[in-house]
């Protein structure tokens, strides 16, 4: 082991088997039943780190290998996480995905957030899944807390087929703004923003002057999972299910989002079709008679500055500190903002903090008096996002693997506040160390290569590279997430801390 390289006190696990014989429902696939799995240790997240038995845990035979780094060029990262032939016996082991490369993202940077985030959710599957699968695990119900039928309603209908931006392809929008829906606006389609595993955005400007601030706006198309637009499974009970699935996720990102109001937090403006906002099962609503899903396109606050991940990889991972501790300061802010609100996020990642500005004016803005006066960021992609009862665990597993608590991770029921300073730590060890903490060390061997980020996740195996041998205000943030639960900083103890404290306290907006 390098003697340079020092991490925080990640623990050392006892292999142990897993206990649990638990039987998860996977509503897309055979019953699974997990068992134990040999090379898996149990992680009992619970244990105070320094406790007896959490030292009883760190006697562990899986110790881990650092050899020197010297030579180490670029960090090296998996394309694909083949998962192994054996039968899935651990909750980890069922996460069967494969892992996707975006190759315009992070295509000049030697780390590894260069990639597009392995996804897992059970709520419903990637709209392009041919070559993926997502991990599905134990069913839940997280249906919309808006259940308005306009079933008997023809609100909207007559909009399907004229469908400006999609259906005749003029790159016309009309749409709605929210809770005004007697007066369509109209846009023209600039050009592609950006994309997701579950949709398109598109940059759109107004056609006509009368509403400022929607001069420019960000139009977000939802992609449907090819199950849903093969009309031969429409009779099948399994299309049903995901239909009601998506329709759920979809009402619900909607209604949180019309309901939020914050700087740092996207906006949603408006929407091609009153229907989405209104009723709780709007696909079913909207296709009547039809066979093809209705377009969904919502239209949102634009940010020019793209997501946090290109730009980090624009610059080759080199972002100042001074402006880290802006973002990540921000950042704080709009999540304390949702868990104040009873909204956790669960997909909080480098892709979905977009700048307001690209990083050169952002970064122009520093002596200006505007610096004080304007957000520099959003958090956007409330797809997964749930609101919660105070004190309300959840147990929907999903999120985006490398960003994922090993709560999550291990199946059981979970404090989606706390699941999100997890996903802050991961972000925030991005930015400083230029990869993420999961990923396979700079110098990991073959076997450790080929390890999924959930094994190391389960052992909060990271350590710091970069960092090592200097101190900064944010290291304590990221030892204080990635971190056992019991023991893990909310949203609070971040804003509190003196790295964010110091940037937020000068906002004025
Ligand atoms: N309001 C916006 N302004 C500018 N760009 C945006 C905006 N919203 C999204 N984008 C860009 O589009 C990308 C995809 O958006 P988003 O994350 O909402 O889609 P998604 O399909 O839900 O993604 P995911 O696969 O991560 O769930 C973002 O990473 C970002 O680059």
């Amino acid at each position: 082991m390098s003697e340079e390289v020092q991490g925080p006190s990640t623990p050392k696990i006892q292999q142990q088997e897993f206990k649990t014989e638990k039987t998860y429902q996977n509503p897309y696939m055979a019953k699974e039943t997990s068992t134990t799995h040999p090379n898996l240790p149990l992680v009992n997240t619970d244990l105070p780190v320094g406790s007896p038995q959490s030292l009883e845990q760190q006697q562990t035979p899986l110790s881990l290998v650092i050899s020197s780094f010297d030579n180490v060029q670029t960090l090296p990262t998996p394309m694909a996480y083949t998962p192994p032939v054996i039968q899935p016996r651990s909750p980890i082991d069922q996460l069967n995905i494969v892992k996707r490369r975006d190759p315009a993202r992070g295509r000049n940077l030697n780390v590894s957030p260069g990639k597009q985030q392995r996804y897992l959710s059970e709520l419903f599957p990637l709209p392009d899944s041919s070559g993926q699968r997502v991990s599905s695990l134990p069913t839940v119900n997280e249906v919309s807390s808006l259940d308005v039928s306009l079933a008997e309603s023809n609100i909207g209908r007559n909009k399907l087929a004229t469908e400006p931006g999609e259906g005749t392809d003029d790159g016309i929008l009309t749409g709605f703004v929210v809770d005004h829906y007697d007066e369509p606006l109209f846009w023209r389609k600039v050009e592609e923003i950006g994309a997701g595993n579950f949709s398109t955005v598109y940059l759109y400007e107004s056609l006509d002057q009368s509403h400022p601030e929607l001069r420019q706006v960000a139009v977000k198309r939802i992609k449907y999972p090819e199950e849903l637009t093969l009309a031969k499974f429409e009779s099948d009970a399994k299309y049903k299910e995901l239909l009601s699935r998506l329709e759920s996720s979809l009402t619900r990102e909607l209604n949180v989002l019309k309901s939020l109001s914050h700087p740092c937090v996207v906006k949603l403006y408006g929407i091609n079709n009153p229907v989405f906002l209104q009723s709780g099962k709007p696909l079913r609503d909207l296709m009547g008679d039809l066979d093809q899903l209705p377009a969904c396109d919502m239209i949102m606050s634009y940010c020019a500055g793209g997501d946090l991940l290109s730009a980090a990889a624009s610059c080759n991972g080199r972002i100042e500190m001074w402006l880290i501790q802006r973002l990540f300061a921000e950042l704080t802010l709009a999540v304390k903002y949702l868990h104040e609100s009873n909204v956790i996020h669960r997909d909080l990642k480098l892709e979905n903090i977009i700048l307001k500005y690209p990083l050169p004016a952002l970064i122009g803005m520093k002596e200006s008096p505007l610096y004080t006066q304007k957000n520099f960021i959003e958090v956007a992609d409330f797809g997964l996002c749930k609101r919660i009862e105070p004190g309300e665990m959840c147990t929907a597993r999903c999120g985006s693997e490398d960003y994922v608590s090993p709560e999550i991770l291990m199946g059981v029921p979970y404090d989606g506040r706390l699941s999100d300073t997890w996903a802050l730590g991961v972000i925030l060890y991005g930015l400083l160390e230029c990869r993420l903490p999961f990923d396979p060390p700079p110098n990991a061997t073959a076997r450790q290569r080929n390890r999924a980020p959930a094994h190391r996740i389960a052992r909060f195996d990271w350590k710091w590279f970069q960092w090592a041998e200097t101190d900064t205000p944010a290291k304590e943030i990221v030892e204080n997430t990635l971190t056992r639960k019991t023991q893990r900083w909310m949203v609070e103890d971040i804003y509190e801390s003196e790295f964010v404290k110091e940037v937020a306290s000068q906002f004025a907006f």
